[in-house]
């Protein structure tokens, strides 16, 4: 079934945490990687006020693993690259968001899906309708409708930096 995963830093080395995130994720079976979308830099949603801009973007991926499975695979890759290793206790430079998993709906606090608040971010929305023009949000619809509703919300495609398929 079909996956898409959000990816975000603000902390760091942006972009080196994005791609070892990726190169991480795919390095055990089960999980096949499809498209990285371009890499946006986007203003801050939600949080702390003074916080440094985050490089987002959105993978898609094809699975024969559960969702819970996948969601211990995402927390174990942002614990592996989610701090800044110079810094003990360091703030969390990476988080991996399921956005949707097949059809799957799931209520659960430890996991929500389709992710509840995916329709209304566009961190997650325009990167998303690069990689998968014909992607949708089940309960939402279109991801390129959901777009067309929302306002400038600070995303700026970065087309210096380009995610490499995983090695
Ligand atoms: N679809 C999902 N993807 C990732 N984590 C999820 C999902 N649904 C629930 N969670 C839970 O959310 C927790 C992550 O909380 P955290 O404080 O990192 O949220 P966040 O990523 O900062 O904010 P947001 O949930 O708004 O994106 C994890 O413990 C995880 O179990
Ligand atoms: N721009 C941006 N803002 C955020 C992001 C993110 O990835 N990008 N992630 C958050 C928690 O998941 C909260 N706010």
């Amino acid at each position: 079934m079909k996956v898409v995963l959000s990816l975000g830093s603000n902390l760091g080395r942006r972009f080196q945490t994005l791609q070892g995130a990726v190169d991480t994720l795919f390095d055990a079976p089960g999980l096949e990687f499809v498209r990285a979308s371009p890499i946006y830099e986007t203003d801050p949603v939600g949080g702390p006020g003074g916080q440094r801009p985050y490089l987002n973007a959105v993978v898609v991926a094809e699975t024969t693993l559960a969702p819970r499975t996948l969601l211990e695979r995402a927390q174990s890759v942002e614990n592996a690259f989610g701090r800044v290793r110079e810094e003990r206790w360091g703030p969390r430079t990476l988080d991996i968001d399921l956005i949707v998993v097949g059809e799957t709906v799931c209520d659960d606090p430890d996991l929500t899906l389709p992710h509840p608040r995916a329709h209304e971010r566009a961190f997650v929305l325009v990167p998303w309708s690069k990689a998968d023009p014909e992607g949708a949000l089940p309960g939402h619809g279109p991801v390129a409708r959901l777009l067309e509703g929302l306002g400038d919300q600070g995303v700026r495609l970065r087309d210096d930096l380009k995610l490499q398929r995983p090695d």
